[in-house]
C-alpha cells in the first residue's frame, strides 16, 4: 500500500554488500524473528501491559489536546517544563514544522513562542524568565512520573515566581499540567489545586509519549495541525500492519538491518537528516534509540548529524575511521522554499560563478547523495530516507515508524525497549545526595563510587 509517505533505499546497507539472499538464509532467519517480534508487539495480551500504551496513540481522540492547544494560543508564550521524552518530542515537531531554523529556538506567526525548560541549569532558567512576560506565559508542566528532579526542581522555582508576579488564583489560570492520570505527586497537585490537567496514559513511556498531550498540547497552540500528525502515525500503522515481507516492510528492513551489522560489529547509528527541520528529529532518535536498547551490555550508540553541517566535522570520520557504523541519510524531495543563487556580480567572486542560477536545495540534495554515494563506494552500509515533504503528516509517519523500529529492535535484542534501568540509578543517587526521604542510603552508595573517582587526582 502506498501512502506518499516516504521511500528507503537499501541495496547499499545489505550485510556484505550483496543482493537480497534467500532459502533458508540468514535473511530468511530475520523476516521470521521479525514477524515473531511484531505479534508479540501487537498481541492483545500486550496491548494492555505498561509500555505499549503508545501503540494506540495513532487511533486516540485528540479533543482535548486541540482544546488545550487553543487555550495555550492566546498566551504569548509557552514554557514547557520537562526533560528526555517530556521535552525532546514538543521541541522536535515545533523545530520540522514551525521554525525549521536550526539556529533560533522559537519561531511561530500564529500561536505562541514555545520555550523548553529542560535542563536545571541555573543560568538557563533565569535567561528564560527574563525573556518572557509572566502575565502573558502559560506554564505547561509536564512529567509521567511527576518526581524527575530537573523538571521538578525548574517547576517549582518558576511556579513560586508566577504566582509572585501574578497571585496564585491568577497563576492558577495559567497552568497545564500533562502527568499521569493517576498517580504521582503532579496529580495530587492538580487534585489539590484543581487545575488544568491532561493525562499522559499510564501504559505510555516517555520516550514514546510526542503523539500523547506531552507533545501535541504545545505544538497545538503554535499552529501545528495535531491531526494530520497523528493521519501519518495512523497512515504508517497501516503501511507497517498491511507489509509481511522484509522487503515491503519498512520497519522490519530498519529494525533487520540495525540487527545483521550489529552482529558484524556495528554497533552505531547514524541518523543524518539534510535538513535543518529535522535537528532536532535526531535528538528525539537519540532518546528513544538509546535508552529503550542500550541494556544488559547490548545496544547501539544513536550519533545526531546534521547534512550538510557535519560533512565538515564528522564525514572524516564516518568515511575514514573504523567500520561500525550503519548510516541513515534522510533527504525532503521538496523543501518548500527555493533560493535561487545569483550571479557573482563581483569581479573577486568570479570564481563562484558556478554557483550562479543554481538552487539552493538542489546543491543540499546533490551534498546528501553524495555523502552517501562517498560511504557506499567505501563499503559502508548506508541507507537512504527520502520523504516527499517535511509537513505534519510525513513528520507523523517518521515518528511512528521510528517507533516501531526501535521496539522491534529491542524485541531482537532480547532487551525490554520500554524500561530505563540505568537512568533509574542515577535518578536514586541524586535523591539521595539532596537529601530526599528515603533515599539515604542511594546518598551513601554514591557518595562512596564518587570517592573513587577522587581517589587519584592532578589540579592545574
Ligand atoms: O516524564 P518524566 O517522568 O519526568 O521523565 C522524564 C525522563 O526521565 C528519565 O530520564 C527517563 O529515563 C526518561 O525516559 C524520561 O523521559
Amino acid at each position: 500500500m502506498t501512502q506518499n509517505l516516504l521511500k528507503l533505499d537499501f541495496g547499499a546497507a545489505l550485510p556484505e554488500g550483496g543482493s537480497v539472499p534467500r532459502n533458508g538464509s540468514e535473511w530468511d532467519a530475520l523476516e521470521e524473528a521479525l514477524r515473531d517480534a511484531d505479534g508479540w508487539l501487537r498481541s492483545d495480551a500486550n496491548r494492555r501491559r505498561d509500555g505499549f500504551g503508545w501503540l494506540d496513540l495513532p487511533q486516540a481522540d485528540l479533543a482535548e489536546v486541540i482544546e488545550a492547544g487553543q487555550w495555550l494560543a492566546a498566551f504569548d508564550a509557552v514554557i514547557q517544563v520537562g526533560i528526555g521524552g517530556s521535552a525532546l518530542g514538543s521541541l522536535m515537531v515545533a523545530n520540522a514544522l514551525l521554525h525549521p531554523c536550526h539556529n533560533e529556538l522559537s519561531r511561530s506567526e500564529r500561536g505562541p513562542r514555545l520555550y523548553v525548560a529542560d535542563n536545571a541549569d541555573p543560568a538557563g532558567t533565569r535567561a528564560l524568565w527574563e525573556m518572557v512576560d509572566p502575565s502573558r506565559t502559560a506554564l505547561v508542566v509536564v512529567s509521567k512520573s511527576g518526581s524527575t528532579a530537573e523538571t521538578m526542581a525548574n517547576f517549582l522555582w518558576l511556579w513560586e515566581n508566577l504566582k509572585k508576579v501574578l497571585g496564585e488564583e491568577r497563576a492558577l489560570k495559567q497552568l497545564l499540567v500533562v502527568t499521569d492520570p493517576e498517580k504521582g505527586l503532579l496529580r495530587a497537585f492538580v487534585a489539590e489545586k484543581k487545575c488544568r490537567s491532561l493525562p499522559l496514559p499510564s501504559t505510555v513511556g516517555g520516550r514514546y509519549s510526542v503523539l500523547s498531550a506531552v507533545g501535541l498540547a504545545a505544538s497545538a497552540a503554535l499552529g501545528v495541525d495535531v491531526t494530520d500528525l497523528q493521519a501519518g502515525a495512523r497512515a504508517m500503522d497501516e503501511v507497517l500492519l498491511g507489509a509481511g515481507t522484509m522487503e515491503e516492510n519498512p520497519a522490519w528492513l530498519l529494525a533487520g538491518l540495525h540487527w545483521l551489522h550489529f552482529l558484524r560489529g556495528r554497533n552505531m547509528t547514524v541518523l543524518m537528516p539534510y535538513a535543518d527541520g529535522l535537528r532536532d528529529f535526531t535528538e528525539w532518535f537519540a532518546q528513544l534509540w538509546g535508552e529503550s536498547l542500550g541494556k544488559e551490555g547490548k545496544g547501539s550508540t544513536p550519533l545526531r548529524a546534521l547534512g550538510a553541517v557535519d560533512q565538515h566535522s564528522q564525514v572524516q570520520l564516518y568515511t575514514a575511521g573504523p567500520d561500525d557504523k550503519l548510516f541513515t541519510i534522510i533527504d525532503v524531495a521538496d523543501r518548500g522554499e527555493r533560493l535561487i543563487l545569483p550571479s557573482p556580480s563581483d569581479a573577486s567572486l568570479a570564481p563562484l560563478a558556478y554557483l550562479g542560477g543554481q538552487e539552493m536545495g538542489a546543491m543540499l540534495q546533490a551534498e546528501a547523495r553524495a555523502t552517501a554515494a562517498t560511504l557506499a563506494s567505501l563499503g559502508r552500509p548506508v541507507l537512504w530516507l527520502e520523504i516527499p515533504r517535511l509537513d505534519a503528516f510525513r513528520l507523523g509517519g517518521l515518528v511512528y515508524l521510528y517507533e516501531v523500529v526501535t521496539a522491534l529492535t529491542g524485541r531482537l535484542l532480547s532487551v525490554d525497549p520500554f524500561d530505563q534501568p540505568g537512568v533509574e540509578q542515577g535518578k536514586r543517587f541524586t535523591y539521595g545526595l539532596m537529601g530526599r526521604k528515603g533515599f539515604e542510603e542511594e546518598g551513601r552508595k554514591s557518595t562512596e563510587a564518587f570517592a573513587r573517582i577522587e581517589s587519584r587526582t592532578v589540579s592545574c
